[in-house]
């Protein structure tokens, strides 16, 4: 092995992803091409590379190096090249020049022990002299981290991240438990760490790594919507997943329940394994339940009856015995459910009971499980709702690096009633804050439609409360929005029921589209909506009004590459459009994206009123207003006016939303939505898939391909089973009860 030490002159590629690099390198003596890893290579930087010269058939001899070391630049030209390189957060091409002529060589030197001087450059005051000094001494230090990681094929993406949380110390606690990464490395999971594991040379039976399985597949069956698993079952995957025997998976499964990170518990005669946080939440809702539902209650001060009658007057829509029904017992129980399709009423009782309740004087909060959702309720009902999460006061607790509610037991929420709709979105989890969070003696009226898909986290809170009988539940069956009026809803209802629906009726809003193979399927949707619908609808804006779904992510009609198509018709390159790599994604000023995780701590900043405020949240869509590779940062645009900043290093939070899962558009509606239906897998194309689709449309629905798969999709009744324990366990109380 031979090592050369030189200065990057010419960067030829370079993969932002896995850091690959083809570059011609200068030394003092000569000049050559080299080509291996080397992460943030920027031209103007000096490096020491190991490695041999080979031939390339075509492009002849190059230097193919296996380790690299970044040296600092020596040298006027060479510090004032690496400084206008953009390495430096903060110094562009002039400032360097600047920098340079006053200190010459002992640039570097000054900026990493007397960063103070730098204030003597005009344009740098002493904060930005500041930071710059960390920009410094943070690109010295992920240079040392980012070497270490290569060795291990972690990318130079991820050792970015690594080093953001774990700093300088990032090799030493992963050389000591490399699993670690799984819990606290957002995007790697065991598998990645037990491979960076296997090349460190760390056992196949160490307790890091049974242990680091067990959970990875208890967390892999909870990511599937379960909030335990049968305890033989998980024993037989995670041994085969790791190779070792069932025994060994048993045997760490014990020590695990000791240490408290899982538990065994026995449910309806069946030994089941729980994560212990969810066996604790299941354990708590239930609790709280009982509690809520138990509770005397604060008596209204008005007459119910004369109440309904009033407020049909003045709405002129008389209620149907079922509805009063669902009124009275949400006016009377603690906890209540009123569930049933689009079209059945909801929001019409919703806007009842706040109504008589405000008579009363009470204090009434009206919440849903996401923003988007929040936001259609206050424009339908006319109340302001807010998410749960910002109803229970979300924040993050800086001390404990963690999430956490503000409203608790401790400190529950001060109102005498909460209403949650869209309750088939909620999950375990946040059930478990929603109730901790209110006191006994508030009501709880939860609204949902338990047939739309479950939460996409774990549990099956509203179909298990339901289904246990343990509180008021209201079925709606009658449908109020007339048939001439909507199709989508007629449709929805049909679908439901198991019936095919009514398509293509003239004037209507409800189509199906018939092409015959997945590429005629594609063409058509492109055309529609680059084309067709905006000349057919007026007033159609297609990337803020047409929502492509589809029900699943891979294949040539998944989202992955329904949105490459869908961002090649709509926003195709232009020189004038920045772009930005992330792994397989391609994101371009003006791209229409999804945040697709929760970030509390996101912070978003209105440019009309200047007010700011934190959290972006799973589902959110939003416009890439501005990609900026000096400051490695991308600017998108949520709900019209909040700015958010992404750092490159958190691309992985969004995605491309042309197409989005129907899994994603849970909770949200669209003017327009465009649906391929083709063989998609039996567990994906299921009725109450197609059933949450349709309900998203709020004016046309057109779904694009083959009849006879869509009504294989409506007898296909399998709704996944779900392991959940809440319905057992309320029964349970039940039975303690009678
Ligand atoms: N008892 C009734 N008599 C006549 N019309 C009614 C009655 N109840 C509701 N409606 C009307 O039916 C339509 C649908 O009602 P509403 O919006 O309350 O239902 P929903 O279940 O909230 O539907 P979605 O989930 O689609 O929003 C509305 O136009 C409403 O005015």
């Amino acid at each position: 092995m031979e090592e050369k030490q030189g200065i990057i002159t010419e960067i030829i590629f370079h993969n932002e992803d896995n850091g690959y690099t083809i570059a011609v390198m200068e030394t003092e003596a000569e000049y050559f091409t080299v080509v291996g890893c080397l992460p943030s290579c920027v031209k103007g930087s000096s490096y020491k590379l190991r490695g041999t010269f080979k031939v390339h058939p075509t492009y002849g001899e190059q230097f193919a190096f296996t380790e690299f070391e970044e040296m600092l630049p020596t040298g006027k030209a060479g510090i004032e090249g690496f400084l206008a390189s953009g390495v430096i957060k903060g110094i562009g091409p002039k400032m360097a020049a600047a920098i340079v002529n006053l200190f010459g060589e002992e640039t570097l030197e000054i900026m990493e022990h007397e960063p103070e001087k730098l204030s003597r450059v005009s344009g740098i005051g002493p904060k930005k002299a500041e930071s710059i000094a960390e920009s410094f001494a943070a690109h010295r230090e992920f240079a040392n981290v980012s070497m270490f990681f290569q060795e291990y094929g972690v990318s130079a993406d991820y050792a970015l991240k690594l080093y953001k949380i774990y700093g300088a110390s990032a090799t030493e606690l992963i050389k000591e438990n490399p699993y670690r990464l799984v819990e606290e490395v957002y995007g790697i999971g065991f598998r990645k760490a037990d491979t960076i594991a296997e090349k460190m040379g760390i056992e196949k039976e160490s307790t890091f790594r049974i242990h680091s399985g067990i959970k990875y597949g208890l967390s892999y069956y909870v990511g599937e919507g379960n909030t335990y698993m049968p305890q033989q079952e998980l024993c037989e995957k995670v041994a085969e997943l790791l190779d070792v025997s069932t025994e060994l998976i048993y045997e760490n499964m014990v020590t695990m329940a000791f240490e408290g990170d899982i538990q065994i518990d026995s449910l309806d005669g069946q030994t089941v394994v729980y994560l212990y946080l969810y066996y604790l939440a299941e354990q708590k809702v239930c609790k709280n339940i009982a509690a809520i539902a138990g509770a005397g209650l604060k008596a209204l001060s008005v007459d119910i009856d004369s109440m309904i009658k009033m407020t049909e007057g003045e709405t002129g829509i008389i209620l149907s015995e079922q509805q009063i029904t669902a009124v009275k017992s949400s006016l009377t129980s603690g906890v209540s459910v009123i569930t049933g399709g689009p079209g059945t009423g909801k929001t019409t009782i919703i806007n009842t009971i706040i109504n008589i309740f405000e008579q009363s004087e009470f204090k009434v909060a009206i919440a849903a499980p996401t923003g988007r959702a929040a936001k259609r309720i206050t424009e339908t009902s006319g109340h302001y709702a807010s998410t749960v999460h910002r109803l229970l006061e979300y924040y993050y607790c800086e001390g404990e690096d963690v999430m956490k509610f503000g409203k608790t037991s401790e400190d529950p929420l001060n109102y005498d009633v909460v209403i949650v709709d869209e309750a088939s979105m909620i999950d375990l989890m946040l059930m478990q804050g929603l109730t901790d969070a209110i006191k006994p003696g508030t009501r709880l009226i939860i609204v949902g439609d338990y047939d739309q898909l479950p939460s996409v986290g774990a549990g099956n809170v509203l179909r298990d409360i339901i289904e246990s009988e343990y509180v008021h539940t209201v079925i709606l069956k009658e449908i109020f929005r007339q048939a001439e009026e909507s199709m989508i809803v007629v449709n929805a209802h049909r679908i439901n029921k198991g019936e095919y629906p009514f398509v293509n009726g003239k004037d209507k809003d409800f189509f199906l589209m018939e092409r015959p193979s997945e590429k005629a399927i594609l063409d058509l949707i492109l055309e529609l909506i680059t084309k067709r619908l905006a000349a057919y609808y007026e007033g159609i804006v297609p990337v803020r009004d047409i929502q492509v779904l589809t029900p699943v992510r891979k294949g040539a009609l998944g989202s992955i590459f329904l949105n490459k198509e869908l961002q090649q018709a709509l926003n195709p390159p232009r020189d004038d459009l920045m772009e930005r790599k992330f792994g397989e994604k391609l994101f371009r000023e003006n791209d229409k994206v999804m945040q697709i995780k929760n970030n509390y701590q996101m912070g978003w900043k209105k440019r009309r009123d200047f007010s700011e405020g934190q959290g972006i949240f799973n589902g959110d869509v939003g416009f890439i207003e501005k990609i900026d590779k000096e400051f490695n940062q991308m600017t998108v645009i949520f709900d019209e006016d909040k700015y958010v900043t992404y750092d490159f290093s958190q691309l992985d939070e969004l995605e491309l939303a042309y197409a989005v899962t129907v899994h994603k558009s849970q909770g949200s509606e669209f003017p327009i939505v465009v649906m391929p239906i083709s063989w998609f897998p039996p567990v994906l194309a299921t009725r109450n898939l197609l059933y949450t689709a349709v309900t998203r449309g709020k004016q046309i629905v057109v779904l694009v391909g083959s009849e006879g798969r869509m009504n294989a999709m409506i007898d296909n009744n399998r709704i996944k089973m779900r392991y959940s324990g809440l319905r057992y366990r309320l029964e349970n109380l039940l039975e303690v009860g009678r």
